[in-house]
């Protein structure tokens, strides 16, 4: 088992970043010189077309042992991801409007490496015409040993909850413990190992357009996530021999095929895709210094545009430790109904809105224009509080936000994991209106 070990980053949202294992490996003032060093082969990586526009265009040069088309045919792959996976357009059951709210999965007890880990709650869209997202929890506790896993159906936004990940991928490795987050983009290879023995947590599958940094406004240049605290890995490669297995996810399918060598053989790359990490800690969190409690849009980390301006394919939201200091105002999150569709996970602690069954490691869905908001005891206790400043403390919650509606997979709809009680949670909301204007609570 690898250690848990600090490596060397590069810094910068999107930058063009260059790194190399070896000194020289690294062609320079071009791409694709007759003969690289090393007598490494060139190849481009490509995440958005050709033609995106330069400041929308991501790419990047690798140089590597072999090119990737140096693998084994492609062969299905009945493994337990394929059982557990789903990729949209979901439609194995029909999704009721209802608000849902599911128990955290426990810890397997057959060895399931993170490939075969994953199971999926929700997903919109459609992974082929490449918009939406797929929303899945993932529980492993072994290395993936000799295999090594690509998707291709989309981008993943990989949150952990419990035990950290170290990612070895083409462009090196990352290691992700709770409390941060990591990006892998489509199509890229990696492993994961798990340094603390077992891991658990929650991918968002990006379909749709690249997560980026959402724009600051009349905020300025300064706060929330800012770019230099995206960490991107040094080069390091494996240059090993030997019987290996690709998994590839392609249109909701799982393949394998045979491999003669390790594929993360990248010495060197260039550009402006690669892996990155992100510490939720670092998020520079905005919030109201005088009333009312803003809309969440204020905790957005990245955000994957869906092409209509403001309206999201998928907003990652946090809410971090802060301070509430709000005046003359009910500081939890609102009743409310909104079009946009909230797909909400817990990393630690309490939630402000529901202090009672949203555990660490749960999940929560409020589908478009399903009504939600604090249960009846957090209803009372923040309508009769004192209005101290107060932190919020060793608590993290987030929200896959999409303005597609989710649909749920048969798993979530009907499996061990649903509280089918969670509605319960609004049953003891009051009625304290009696026509006089001073009613309420006391
Ligand atoms: O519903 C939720 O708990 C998420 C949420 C939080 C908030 O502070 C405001 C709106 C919102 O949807
Ligand atoms: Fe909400």
């Amino acid at each position: 088992m690898s250690q848990t070990q600090e490596f060397d980053y590069l810094h910068g949202f999107g930058n063009e970043h260059e790194t190399e294992a070896l000194p020289g490996a690294l062609p320079q003032g071009r791409f694709s010189p007759q003969k690289v060093a090393y007598g490494l082969y060139a190849e481009q990586f490509s995440s958005t077309a050709f033609t995106a526009p330069r400041a929308h265009n991501r790419r990047t040069w690798m140089y590597r042992i072999r090119p990737s088309v140096a693998q084994g045919e492609y062969q299905a792959l009945d493994c337990k991801a394929q059982q557990q996976v789903r990729t949209a357009p979901i439609d194995e059951v029909v999704t009721p409007p209802s608000m849902m709210r599911w128990d955290a999965a426990a810890m397997p007890e057959a060895p399931t490496d993170f490939i075969d880990g994953w199971v999926t709650m929700a997903g919109n869209g459609s992974a082929a015409g490449q918009t939406g997202v797929g929303v899945h929890t993932y529980c492993a506790n072994q290395n993936m040993d000799k295999r090594y896993f690509c998707n291709a159906d989309g981008e993943l936004l990989i949150v952990p909850q419990q035990g950290a990940l170290l990612l070895f991928t083409e462009c090196g490795k990352l290691h992700v413990p709770s409390g941060y987050i990591a990006v892998i983009p489509r199509g890229m290879k990696f492993k994961v190992e798990l340094p603390e023995g077992s891991a658990r947590g929650y991918i968002c599958e990006n379909y749709g357009s690249l997560l980026e940094l959402p724009e600051r406004g009349p905020v300025g240049a300064n706060g929330y996530a800012n770019d230099r605290d995206f960490q991107y890995p040094t080069a390091a490669y494996e240059d090993l021999e030997g019987e290996f297995e690709l998994v590839t996810k392609y249109s909701g399918h799982y393949y394998r095929c045979d491999i003669d060598h390790s594929p993360l053989d990248v010495v060197a790359w260039v550009g402006n895709t690669a892996p990155y990490r992100y510490e939720l800690a670092r998020f520079n969190a905005m919030n109201t210094v005088t009333f009312d409690h803003p809309d969440p849009s204020i905790f957005t980390v990245l955000t994957s545009p869906s092409g209509t301006p403001g309206v999201a394919n998928l907003d990652f939201v946090i809410f971090p430790p802060r301070w509430m200091v709000a005046e003359d105002t009910f500081r939890p999150p609102w009743y409310h109904r909104n079009v946009m569709s909230e797909f909400m996970g817990l990393i630690e602690g309490v939630y402000d809105a529901k202090e009672d069954g949203f555990v660490p490691g749960g999940c929560s869905l409020h589908n478009s224009m399903s009504p939600h908001g604090p249960e009846a005891a957090v209803f009372e206790k923040a309508s009769t509080a004192k209005l101290e400043p107060v932190r919020y403390q060793d608590t993290m919650a987030f929200m896959f936000e999409s303005r597609y509606a989710f649909n749920v997979s048969k798993f979530a709809l009907d499996g061990p994991l649903r509280q089918h009680n969670y509605p319960d949670c609004w049953k003891g909301l009051k009625k304290f209106y009696n026509g006089d204007i001073d009613a309420g609570i006391e």
